[in-house]
């Protein structure tokens, strides 16, 4: 179990040193354009998920959606702050 806050910290520094086999620099590495396009699916996911299944399967659909913006905002080279100052 790790909070958005961490999960924020650990894509950041996965950015940093590209392990190998890191799904997070594969994305990274396609671009704004189709990290774009991973939101929009499951954006989708989430309201399919929401709307049709389990409250469990909703929020693994949540979670991954939370993940694919974290990464858009690393791509973006935007902080948890420049975030949080719209909340
Ligand atoms: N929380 C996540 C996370 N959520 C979603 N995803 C990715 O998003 C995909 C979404 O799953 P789908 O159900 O849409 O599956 P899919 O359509 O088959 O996925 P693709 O083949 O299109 O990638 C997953 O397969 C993962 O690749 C995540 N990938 C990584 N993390 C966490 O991010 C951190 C860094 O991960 P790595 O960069 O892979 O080391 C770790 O703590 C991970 O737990």
């Amino acid at each position: 179990m790790k909070t958005f806050e961490e999960l924020f910290a650990e894509l950041t520094e996965k950015s940093v040193s590209r392990p190998e086999g890191s799904g997070t620099v594969a994305e990274l590495d396609a671009g704004v354009h189709a990290i774009g396009k991973k939101i929009v699916e499951e954006a989708a996911e989430v309201w399919m998920a929401s709307e049709f299944q389990t409250d469990a399967e909703a929020a693994e659909e949540i979670s991954q959606l939370l993940y694919h913006l974290q990464v858009m905002m690393v791509a973006k080279g935007l902080t948890l702050e420049d975030v949080y100052r719209y909340l």
